[in-house]
């Protein structure tokens, strides 16, 4: 009765990997193959699914995918060296490392040692910086997802006022960067923040990115608001495990304008986005190799 309602993340993922399959057929025709290196540190479960997710979609739109799967105890400059490989290694064009790492790793060293144009997490600080500048850089996936259903159910986002629940690098904060450069009014939302709900109520837009499973129920919403749910959270239900996302799904549904589902939502779009990105980087990079070139043909003619 209130299927109207639901956002389709899947179909809408779908359309962007069509659009994607015909970019990669192009760079076939210029003798290109686009390529993407998946490093995964240790071997929890859930990104093991994450992991093949991704390497499958990346085979359906004609990406060649490489993945590089290092035990546990993996050291940091094991890490950086492998990092290194892939960045000299001009048949990669995408190198993606899988998140969380193993808890002796450093993090920050290991995303700032992937060279910021094969970067399609856009996790470096070079593109975070020039996401907050309001560039066009290789811009985080979930949140490049969560804007595209966003336009594609509210049309202009101009003006209103958007509610991030959460603070993370990877979803939170470039979230709200990419709001605010679609000129939304922004409030971001995290564990210290004094009456969340009350602030959350105010919302035409909430993004709920907290991982804490349905957290946000319909005495968190306005009326009308049109609800992004990024969480995943899997819990035992009677007994079976399945996954819910931070919004409490049946509380809120009579309550929104539109919502997305989980699974279904904004799972897709994530994985949509980062063959897109993928694509995005290879065309730069062999853009940029041919201006090189071109430019070292001047200097001896
Ligand atoms: N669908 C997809 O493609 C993806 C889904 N996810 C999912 O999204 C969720 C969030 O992921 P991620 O951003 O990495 O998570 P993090 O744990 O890194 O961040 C969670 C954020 O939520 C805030 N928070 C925690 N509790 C509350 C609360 N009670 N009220 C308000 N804010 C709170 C934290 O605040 P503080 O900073 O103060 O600690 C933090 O900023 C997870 O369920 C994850 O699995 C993640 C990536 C992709
Ligand atoms: N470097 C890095 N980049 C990431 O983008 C990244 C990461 N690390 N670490 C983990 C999180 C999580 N994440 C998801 C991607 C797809 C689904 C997805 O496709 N979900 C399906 C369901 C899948 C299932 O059934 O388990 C859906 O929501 O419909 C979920 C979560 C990416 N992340």
């Amino acid at each position: 009765m209130n299927a109207h309602k639901l956002i389709d993340g899947k179909a809408a993922a779908a359309r962007v990997l069509l659009q994607v399959r015909e970019d990669v057929a192009r760079l076939h025709g210029q003798a290109i193959q686009p390529a993407l290196a998946v490093i995964l540190v240790g071997n929890d479960p859930a990104s093991q699914v994450y992991v093949r997710n991704k390497i499958l979609r990346a085979e359906e739109v004609g990406i060649r995918s490489v993945e590089h799967r290092l035990p546990s105890d993996t050291s940091t400059e094991q890490l950086l060296i492998l990092i290194g490989q892939l960045n000299a290694d001009p048949a990669i064009h995408g190198i993606l490392l899988q998140l969380p790492l193993p808890a002796q790793m450093d993090e920050l060293r290991a995303l700032e040692a992937i060279a910021p144009d094969k970067d399609v997490d856009g996790f470096h600080s070079q593109n975070v910086g020039g996401l907050s500048q309001g560039r066009a850089v290789l811009t985080p996936c979930t949140p490049s997802g969560c804007l595209y259903l966003l336009e594609h159910t509210c049309g202009d986002l101009r003006g209103k006022h958007a509610v991030v629940i959460g603070r993370s690098n990877i979803v939170g904060k470039p979230m709200a960067a990419l709001l605010l450069k679609a000129d939304c009014s922004v409030t971001v939302l995290h564990s210290r923040s004094h009456d969340a709900q009350a602030l959350c109520r105010q919302a035409d837009i909430v993004i709920a990115a907290v991982g804490r499973a349905r957290l946000i129920d319909a005495s968190w919403l306005k009326p009308g608001a049109v609800v992004i749910d990024v969480g995943i959270n899997r819990i035992d239900d009677d007994g079976r495990s399945r996954l819910v996302g931070d919004v409490d799904f049946d509380s809120a549904l009579p309550h929104v304008a539109a919502i997305t589902p989980v699974p279904g939502g904004v799972g897709p779009m994530t994985i949509a986005f980062l063959m897109k990105n993928t694509v995005a980087a290879a065309q730069a990079q062999h853009h940029a190799l041919r201006s090189q070139s071109e430019a070292v043909c001047h200097s001896i003619y």
